[in-house]
């Protein structure tokens, strides 16, 4: 699978991989990519397969096609190892990848996600809805997941933004992703995680509460820690930027 991907920072720079949530591109990044390069780090966002600009795949996708998508790509840079940020589906790939090819991990920061979310079937039911009513109405949903009602309220040009992200996004492609959430069990993986794992939850994620996601990552992954954060839905790298990417330059800082 060719993936659509951006590098920018230092040449010399180690590499941080930036992998997001069903139904983003790699725009949803943006604000992370300036604090990561002027920590002096090397940034790779990529788009999930079926997402932004990456071909829809012809079957149902799994988390091992996610997580060997990042390795061909790691492959394509010649990147021996990176550090992996991923958040929801970008960090149940992260920990895919941590358990499963942990020489090409450095650190992993696992934002607003969790080792297993809902049931196959209702992730059978969200790709039929995709097909069935649309985009647009998907994202009608997701967004109110996605930030805060007092966040959307004041930032109503960057909440049609990514109304618009998710309303772009290939119902087959959406399909495709959501059968890899609803066949990922990672609870037993967790304690085979190796890499220094930073786990950040949002207080007010409705999608990956910290209470039985974020907090089950943190105790079941050795060394992990957890940090909450404050005034944060599901998208919480964009509702509280600094904070996110403060605590994500701080982890990958002190583990390289
Ligand atoms: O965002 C993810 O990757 C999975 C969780 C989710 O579906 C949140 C949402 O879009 O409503």
């Amino acid at each position: 699978m060719k993936v659509n991907h951006v590098v920018e920072g230092p040449p010399e720079g180690e590499v941080v991989v930036l992998s997001g949530s069903i139904g983003s591109n790699l725009s949803m990044w943006d604000p992370q990519v300036g604090p990561l390069i002027s920590a002096g780090f090397r940034v790779v966002r990529y788009d999930q397969r079926g997402h932004g600009r990456t071909a829809v795949p012809d079957h149902p996708a799994t988390l091992a096609e996610l997580g060997g998508d990042v390795l061909e790509l790691l492959d394509t840079l010649g990147v021996e190892r990176a550090h992996v940020v991923g958040l929801s589906l970008g960090g149940m790939t992260a920990m895919w990848l941590g358990r499963h090819a942990p020489e090409r991990v450095g650190g992993l920061v696992l934002c607003c996600t969790s080792a297993r979310l809902g049931t196959p079937e209702s992730w059978r039911q969200r790709a039929d809805d995709a097909r069935a009513r649309g985009m647009a109405a998907i994202a009608d949903t997701s967004i109110g997941r996605w930030f805060t009602a007092d966040w959307l309220v004041a930032h109503p040009d960057l909440g049609r933004e990514y109304h618009h992200m998710t309303a772009a996004t290939p119902a087959e492609g959406y399909a495709a992703c959501c059968h890899a959430i609803g066949g990922m069990d990672l609870v037993p993986d967790l304690p085979e995680i190796t890499a220094p794992t930073l786990v950040i939850a949002g207080a007010d994620d409705p999608a990956t509460p910290p209470e039985g996601h974020g907090d089950v990552l943190a105790k079941s992954i050795p060394g992990a820690r957890l940090e909450i954060v404050e005034q944060a839905a599901h998208l919480g790298n964009v509702e509280r930027p600094e904070r996110f990417s403060e605590l994500i330059t701080t982890h990958l800082k002190a583990v390289r």
